[in-house]
């Protein structure tokens, strides 16, 4: 550990004020910027820490801030008039032309005046700091970088930013680590490190067990925030999303795949209910779930005039699912994935299939994210994932849909005990509720791709399961 980095920290007086206008520009254009549309009035410094000295090169400034977007979002959206990003500010005197893509600005006065800054996590000899820091749970300032047991990382793997498209950022050490490092970040128990810790604690094989964290602890009353998870790297994995299409693609069989993600599922979940508490979701608790869902449809039905039409159709599901919650029954909540979909599945070279990215819903606060939930609903998750790859293969392929949702049920029940289409209702209304957010989410950010859940909205509409 060098001396760089494990002193502590001076403040950064003048440093906001001297990378305002840059972040203006760069902060919104980037693809984690979670409040895109509306103009960025201000920033605030929420905390500032050297990982590497200011005057040496490269310098790199770890930055949490808050960008101020006090416009009210458009409808159907959370508001978030000050969200905190996490930033790794990187500063050299010359940009090398292999960082020009990289670039933040350059600065035009205050204490950095005369350097440019550029986005770090492109930078191996940035990122390496990161690992290191984990490697040696160093402290920094009010960073705590810490990890599960001994620490088994070896030094010097070989850092590289992940390009593909996320809502966070990650770096792959090495092909043996990779970093996730979240970017709009709140302050609590973070799912996506607090269920994979849980599940690996519990012995479940099915998640990369988190060997280390980066955890900030801020002034104030609020809990500490998790800032970055590193996991094992699982090598040359292939997500279920893409391998569906490419067995689509050919015509092939996916119901081997399809049961085994059943299995998987369900290990996660049993797993999840032995080590966290349950509740039971009676005639109240079903009555809000119905009256949330309503809520979502009726506000996705504004935002989406395609959807008006169907929208009495799909309210039945709701009210199927208060009425039989009305007449006595009762289901199990328990801690869920929260997002479940085949691109957070991974499949190993060798055909063993791992869950990732726990985070849940990012638009939903952190207390929604961690309530138990009847497990179904990451069960309806799945079984949307399989139609939309049906449904984006040309052409369309429903029966291939048809026998991937048969066999996950089948999987998920070999594994778990209970058949999840034991539960049509529940599934029914998770699934109408999930087609309704991803009309919303296609409408928002790929409207090309809208007729894929407008189809299962025409079929839900009329109580019919994709
Ligand atoms: N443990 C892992 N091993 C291999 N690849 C991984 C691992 N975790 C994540 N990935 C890859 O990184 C991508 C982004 O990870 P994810 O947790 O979904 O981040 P985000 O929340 O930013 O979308 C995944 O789609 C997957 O391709
Ligand atoms: O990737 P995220 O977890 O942020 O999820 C969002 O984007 C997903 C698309 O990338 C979107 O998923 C929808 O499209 C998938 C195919 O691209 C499909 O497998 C999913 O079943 C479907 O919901 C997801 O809804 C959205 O939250």
């Amino acid at each position: 550990m060098s001396e760089a980095v494990t002193r502590a920290t001076a403040t950064h007086p003048g440093l906001l004020a001297s990378l305002d206008p840059l972040l203006r520009e760069w902060l919104p254009r980037q693809r984690w910027f979670a409040g895109k549309g509306r103009p960025v009035t201000g920033f605030s410094l929420v905390a500032a820490a050297d990982l590497l000295p200011p005057e040496g090169s490269p310098g790199l400034l770890h930055v949490l801030l808050r960008a101020h977007q006090p416009d009210v979002p458009a409808q159907g959206a959370a508001p978030h008039p000050a969200d905190c990003y996490q930033v790794l500010v990187g500063v050299r005197e010359a940009l090398p032309p292999r960082l020009a893509p990289a670039l933040i600005g350059h600065v035009a006065e205050g204490p950095l005046a005369g350097r440019s800054v550029y986005e770090a996590l492109y930078d191996p000899r940035a990122t390496a700091v990161l690992l290191e820091a984990i490697r040696t749970r160093a402290r920094i300032g009010r960073l705590r970088f810490e990890g599960e047991g001994r620490p088994r990382i070896r030094e010097g793997l070989v850092p590289r930013m992940m390009t593909s498209e996320q809502s966070n950022s990650s770096i792959v050490y090495g092909d043996t680590f990779i970093l996730k490092v979240l970017r709009r970040i709140v302050p609590g128990t973070n799912p996506d490190l607090e269920l994979p810790l849980v599940l690996s604690r519990e012995g479940c094989p099915r998640v990369p067990a988190p060997a280390g964290w980066l955890i900030a602890d801020l002034d104030g009353p609020d809990d500490p925030y998790v800032l970055a998870v590193l996991q094992p790297y699982v090598r040359g994995a292939t997500d279920g999303w893409e391998l569906a299409l490419r067995e689509l693609a050919k015509g092939g069989d996916f119901t081997v795949e399809a049961r085994a993600l059943g299995r998987a599922t369900a290990e996660v979940h049993t797993a999840l209910a032995r080590a966290l508490p349950t509740a039971t979701l009676g005639r109240a608790r079903a009555r809000l779930l119905a009256d949330g869902m309503t809520q979502r449809l009726e506000a996705a039905a504004q935002a989406v005039p395609a959807l008006r039409p169907y929208a009495p159709g799909l309210h039945q599901a709701f009210e199927a699912l208060a009425a039989l919650a009305a007449d006595g029954r009762t289901w199990t909540a328990q801690r869920i994935h929260g997002d479940l979909h085949l691109g957070q599945c991974l499949r190993s070279p060798s055909g063993t299939w791992s869950l990732i990215d726990f985070e849940g819903e990012p638009s939903k606060s952190l207390a929604e994210r961690r309530m138990p939930q009847p497990t179904v609903r990451d069960i309806a998750g799945m079984l949307r994932s399989f139609d939309y790859a049906a449904h984006s293969a040309v052409p369309p392929a429903p029966e291939w849909a048809t026998a991937c949702r048969a066999a996950y049920c089948t999987g998920y029940a070999e594994a778990a005990g209970r058949d999840p289409r034991a539960e049509p209702v529940l599934l029914r209304a998770y699934e109408t509720d999930k087609a309704v957010y991803e009309v919303l989410y296609e409408a928002r950010h790929r409207p090309d791709w809208l007729p894929v859940p407008m189809a299962a909205i025409r079929r839900l509409s009329v109580g019919a399961l994709p």
